[in-house]
């Protein structure tokens, strides 16, 4: 449905100014249908009768279509950005997964669907008031001449017959065109994302640009043109009949039907009025055929990305924990064409954490340890097993719940530019972790954001850390922290600023290769093809940790 059963009541007030400004503009065809009758029939005209009703059907035409015009332009943005507003959270509700695949179609329909939606939905309210038009204007036909109006509709039903089944055709063309614009949306995200890549060699953009970018700008042209110039042939071809049938009208067909020259020219005038509210009703057509497959998407997406939607807010927030229990979790990448399609698997997996522990997970390339993490902090939901936090079990419905345990400093994390969704932010404790991380000389903090995120790579990750503690979360995730940071500062890391943090209460799980301080943990584990197991650790021939699950 592109009208909403809520804005009923707008769409009815649309509808009356519309139809009162269409009575307006009636009002003055009526009044010139009445001027040419006295001019053939010779009656005497009383003028100032008249100019003073096409004065007030004037006023009333202006009035009407101004207050229409205006209510639905302020109608319109207000729902264009209650529609991208609710789409938005939407997506902030939706689990990770499928946001992430349907990328290309969440910002495509931010832009171009809710657009089409939007405009169609007040479109619909022209097409209803010039349709009223229309028929009002048959009624003035029809007592005119009920011949002429019989030949008149048999003209239209033969050329609307056309319009829709070319409306059938251009609808495929234009389905076609949004997933190609689809594709051309993924590859300029991909220029953006790989910007600094592409500057070093032009060659990756240009390439981009040919191999994905120009086929599928070409194709949204030409399957646009193509639909575009399917309704332009049959408004010409409509147009045509029409004129053909105003000629005939005049040179031989009003005669052979013995109808009065005073009632032709009385037709021809009222069929060239009409022409206008046709060509309107005609030309939304393709709004309207567009807007349908833009809602059709809409709603498929929605079903995409709330497929694993859990609750719609967030009910309770964890700031603490004693025990975490992963028993026999386990985890398969499915494909979407086939989830059949068997691919990596992580699991059976059993861990355990406790309130204040420091944990290494270490392992090779590909072995499933972010995935591992994707699935302790909820942004997976695991296939089989189950989680339990201070014994009881979490459910897949309260994994946004779950979440609040966690605060992480991805290995490709994002540094947003203010620390947003904390509300209260103790100065005097980001001073102090400013000076642990070794940033108090480069930047400084405003109570909402940092001076400046423009720093090494190693000076943001720590930035990042900064940001995750100030969550205060109880568990900390750090996906391989320390590769990017300088060998003393990293010692310093290891040995100084982990203590400082579980000091604090943090509890911290850790992705990390950096054997020399494996030491540091109080579990070690590895993980090798999606196996998690306990790591016994010996240094210098002596067993430092033990990782027990
Ligand atoms: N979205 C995905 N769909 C299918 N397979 C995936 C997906 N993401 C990762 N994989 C596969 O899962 C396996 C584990 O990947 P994961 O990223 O968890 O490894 P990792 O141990 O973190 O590796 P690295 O140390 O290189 O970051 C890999 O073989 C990878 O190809």
């Amino acid at each position: 449905m592109l009208i909403k059963k809520e804005y009923t009541g707008k769409y009815l007030l649309f509808s009356i100014l519309s139809i009162l400004a269409a009575s307006g503009n009636m009002g003055v065809i009526y009044l010139i249908n009445r001027v040419i009758d006295n001019y053939f029939s010779g009656t005497q005209l009383l003028y100032y009768r008249y100019m003073m009703l096409f004065g007030g059907a004037l006023i009333l035409f202006f009035v009407c279509r101004s207050l229409a015009a205006r209510s639905i332009i302020n109608f319109t943005q207000k729902l264009l950005r209650k529609t991208r507003m609710e789409m938005i959270r939407m997506v902030l509700r939706s689990s990770y997964a499928p946001v992430i695949r349907e990328k290309a179609r969440i910002f495509s329909a931010l832009t171009r669907d809710t657009d089409n939606v939007v405009n169609a939905s007040v479109n619909i309210v022209d097409i209803f008031t010039n349709s009223i038009v229309i028929i009002i204007c048959f009624v003035f036909m029809g007592q005119l001449s009920i011949k002429l109006l019989g030949c008149m509709l048999v003209l239209l039903c033969f050329t609307l017959a056309i319009y829709f089944y070319s409306e059938r055709m251009a609808r495929k063309l234009f389905i076609a065109a949004m997933a190609r614009y689809d594709v051309f949306v993924k590859y300029v995200n991909e220029i953006l994302s790989g910007f600094k890549e592409i500057v070093v060699e032009r060659k990756k953009g240009m390439s981009i640009v040919e191999k994905h970018i120009e086929t599928a700008i070409n194709d949204v042209s030409a399957l646009n043109q193509q639909a575009q110039i399917k309704f332009l042939t049959n408004r010409i071809i409509g147009q045509m009949g029409f004129y053909v049938f105003i000629g005939s009208l005049l040179l031989f067909l009003g005669a052979y039907m013995g109808i009065e020259k005073s009632v032709v020219i009385n037709f021809i005038f009222l069929i060239l009025y009409i022409w206008g509210p046709i060509e309107t009703v005609v030309l939304l057509i393709p709004n309207l055929s567009q807007a349908r497959i833009s809602l059709q998407r809409i709603t498929d997406l929605e079903k995409k990305i709330s497929e694993f939607e859990s609750d719609k807010e967030q009910r309770r927030v964890y700031t603490g924990f004693n025990n975490l229990l992963f028993n026999n979790i386990m985890y398969q990448y499915r494909t979407e064409d086939d989830p059949a399609d068997q691919l990596f698997c992580i699991g059976p997996v059993d861990f355990n954490i406790r309130q204040g522990e420091i944990i290494f997970i270490s392992g090779g390339n590909g072995s499933g340890k972010t995935t591992f993490i994707n699935i302790l902090i909820g942004l997976f939901a695991a296939h089989e097993g189950e989680i339990i936090l201070d014994g009881d079990k979490v459910e897949i419905s309260q994994l946004q719940d779950y979440r609040s345990l966690f605060a992480t400093v991805f290995n490709d994390f994002h540094l947003f530019d203010e620390l947003y969704g904390i509300e209260l932010i103790d100065p005097l404790l980001m001073e102090e972790y400013l000076q642990v991380m070794e940033l108090d000389h480069k930047i400084t903090f405003n109570g909402e954001k940092f001076s400046s995120t423009n720093m090494s790579a190693g000076q943001r990750k720590r930035l990042a850390l900064i940001a995750a503690v100030m969550e205060k979360k109880p568990i900390l995730v750090l996906d391989e922290f320390g590769a990017d940071q300088d060998p003393r500062f990293k010692r310093r890391f290891y040995n100084e600023i982990l203590e400082l943090l579980r000091s604090k209460g943090f509890t911290i799980i850790m992705i990390t290769h950096d054997e020399q301080y494996y030491h540091c943990a109080d579990k070690l584990f590895r993980m090798e093809n999606g196996q998690l197991s306990p790591v016994v650790y010996k240094k210098d021939s002596q067993i430092l940790s033990v990782g027990l699950s």
